[in-house]
């Protein structure tokens, strides 16, 4: 058993902990938050310091950055790695991930996400709940699929894709770095522009 310490306690960060502790692999679940001292964020684990000053904890704990915007749970992720930190990989015993994938480190996947054979995750990414990336995929860092999202097989998505709720994506699409895509959003061809595109078939806003 060891120890996880969760940067980042809101909303994000407590389905986070929801988690790891159905993992049961954590002696100890805590947060790091910038509100600190504070009982009130998340009544059921503790907040233990401030997220600016999680550093002392580097020796006993493995981290994971629970905070929704891409670029700084990316940003977060890579200083916990480039201080000498443990990063822990969160995958929920009930979510489904072929053996013959990689999940990054610092990466989330919660329950009933299907991970299909041969696809690749970045690091820092959130699989959110009942999405699915299929197989052959390669989703760059700190992307977020987000519930209900359907990834089809062969597609590649950049760093810091947001993929909304409920949103679909056709199989061997490339999708560049920081696109962001509306609640049901349709992907049909390659998005080769960062911006955020809704609707069916998808078109930039
Ligand atoms: C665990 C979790 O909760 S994870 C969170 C999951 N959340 C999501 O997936 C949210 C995704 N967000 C959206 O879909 C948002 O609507 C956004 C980001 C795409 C756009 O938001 P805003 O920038 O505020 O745009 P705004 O609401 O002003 O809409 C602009 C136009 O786009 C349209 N539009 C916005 N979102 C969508 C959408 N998802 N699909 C189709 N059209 C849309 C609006 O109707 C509007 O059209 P109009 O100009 O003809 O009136």
């Amino acid at each position: 058993m060891t120890k996880l310490m969760i940067i980042g306690a809101g909303g994000h960060g407590k389905v986070v902990a929801d988690c790891a502790e159905a993992m049961n692999q954590y002696d100890e679940i805590v947060f790091a938050d910038a509100i600190y001292p504070s009982e009130t964020i998340n009544s059921h684990w503790p907040t233990v310091t401030s997220d600016k000053d999680w550093s002392k904890y580097l020796e006993h704990y493995e981290f994971i950055v629970a905070i929704g915007n891409s670029d700084t749970r990316l940003a977060i992720t890579q200083n916990i790695t480039n201080t000498g930190g443990r990063l822990a990989t969160l995958i929920h015993p009930r979510a489904v991930v072929s053996p013959y994938s990689t999940i990054g480190k610092g990466s989330v996947v919660f329950a009933n996400a299907v991970i299909g054979i041969d696809s690749l995750i970045g690091a820092a990414c959130i699989i959110n709940h009942n999405a699915t990336v299929d197989h052959d995929c390669q989703l760059g860092d700190a992307c977020h699929i987000a519930p209900g999202a359907n990834i089809s097989g062969e597609a590649t998505l950049g760093n810091k894709v947001w993929a909304g709720v409920g949103c679909s994506v056709i199989q061997c699409c490339q999708l560049v770095d920081n696109v962001y895509l509306g609640a049901g959003t349709v992907v049909i061809k390659d998005i080769e522009q960062a911006g955020t595109y809704v609707g069916n078939p998808a078109r930039k806003l």
